[in-house]
C-alpha cells in the first residue's frame, strides 16, 4: 500500500523545497497551496462566498481574487482569518481527498501531502506519517522577507498566524531540518524514505 506522508512546517520553512526533493525521489506530491487556489478560481462557489463575506473590493479589476489584499487583511486580523478559513477549508479538504484518490491510482513510491495547515486544520487522519520541516525562527523570517518582499513586521504577522513551529515539531513523527544547504536537506529526505521503506517491507 502506498504510504501517505503529510508534509508540514511553518510558512517559508521550506515545505515546497522539500516536496520537490521528494518528487525527485519518485514520490507523488499534492500541493495544498495549489489546491487552495483551485478552491477560489474565477466563478467558483468559494470565490462567490469570499465576495459575499469581504465585499467586491477583494477582487482585482479582472474579477480574480486579489490575493495580496486578502493576505494583508487576514494575516493581520485573526477574526478575518477565521472567516476565510470557514469558507475555504471545507472546499480544500474535499479537493485534497479527490487528489489523494487520484494519486493512489499511479502507485508512486509515496504520496506527499504538502499542507501548511495540516496540523491546524486536522488533516492527520488523511496521512500515515507526519513530517515537519523546520528552521530557526530568524532564518524563517529572513527567507520569508526575501521571498515575499515583506518587511520584518509583515513577516512576523504571517509567522504568528500559524501554530508555533515548536508545537508542530512535538506532533511530528519525523522532523527535517532545512537550515543547511539544499543538498544536506536532500540527504535527510533520502534517509527518511529509506527508513520508511524498511518499515513497509
Ligand atoms: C490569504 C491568501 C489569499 C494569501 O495568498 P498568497 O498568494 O499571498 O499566499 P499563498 O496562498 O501562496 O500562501 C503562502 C503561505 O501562507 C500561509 N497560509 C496560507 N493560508 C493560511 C491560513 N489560512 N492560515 C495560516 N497560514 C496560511 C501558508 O504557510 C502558505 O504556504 C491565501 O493564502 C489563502 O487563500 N489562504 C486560505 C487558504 C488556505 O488555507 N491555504 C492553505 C492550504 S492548507
Ligand atoms: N536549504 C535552503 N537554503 C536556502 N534557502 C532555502 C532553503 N530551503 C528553502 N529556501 C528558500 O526559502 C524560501 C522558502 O522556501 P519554500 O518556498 O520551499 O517554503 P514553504 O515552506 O513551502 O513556504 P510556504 O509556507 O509559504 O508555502 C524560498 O525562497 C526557498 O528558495
Amino acid at each position: 500500500m502506498t504510504a501517505i506522508i503529510g508534509l508540514t512546517g511553518g510558512i517559508a520553512t521550506g515545505k515546497s523545497t522539500v516536496a520537490r526533493l521528494f518528487a525527485e525521489a519518485g514520490c507523488y506530491v499534492i500541493d495544498a497551496d495549489q489546491i487552495a487556489r483551485q478552491a477560489v478560481r474565477p466563478k467558483s462557489s468559494g470565490l462567490r462566498q469570499i465576495v459575499n463575506e469581504f465585499g467586491l473590493k477583494i477582487l482585482t479589476n479582472t474579477g480574480e481574487l486579489d490575493r495580496s489584499k486578502l493576505g494583508n487583511l487576514v494575516f493581520n486580523d485573526s477574526n478575518q482569518m477565521t472567516k476565510l478559513n470557514a469558507i475555504v477549508q471545507p472546499i480544500i479538504r474535499d479537493l485534497i481527498k479527490q487528489a489523494v484518490a487520484k494519486a493512489k491510482l499511479v502507485q508512486p513510491r509515496a504520496i506527499i501531502l504538502d499542507a501548511p495547515l495540516l496540523l491546524e486544520q486536522h488533516y492527520e487522519s488523511m496521512v500515515d506519517v507526519i513530517v515537519v520541516v523546520t528552521v530557526p525562527e530568524n532564518v524563517q523570517r529572513d527567507r520569508l522577507m526575501v521571498r515575499n518582499h515583506l518587511n520584518g513586521a509583515q513577516a512576523r504577522a504571517r509567522i504568528a498566524s500559524q501554530m508555533p513551529l515548536a508545537d508542530k515539531e512535538k506532533l511530528a513523527d519525523f522532523v527535517i531540518s532545512n537550515t543547511g544547504t539544499i543538498e544536506a536537506t536532500k540527504q535527510h529526505v533520502i534517509e527518511l524514505l529509506d527508513h520508511l521503506s524498511d518499515f513497509s517491507r
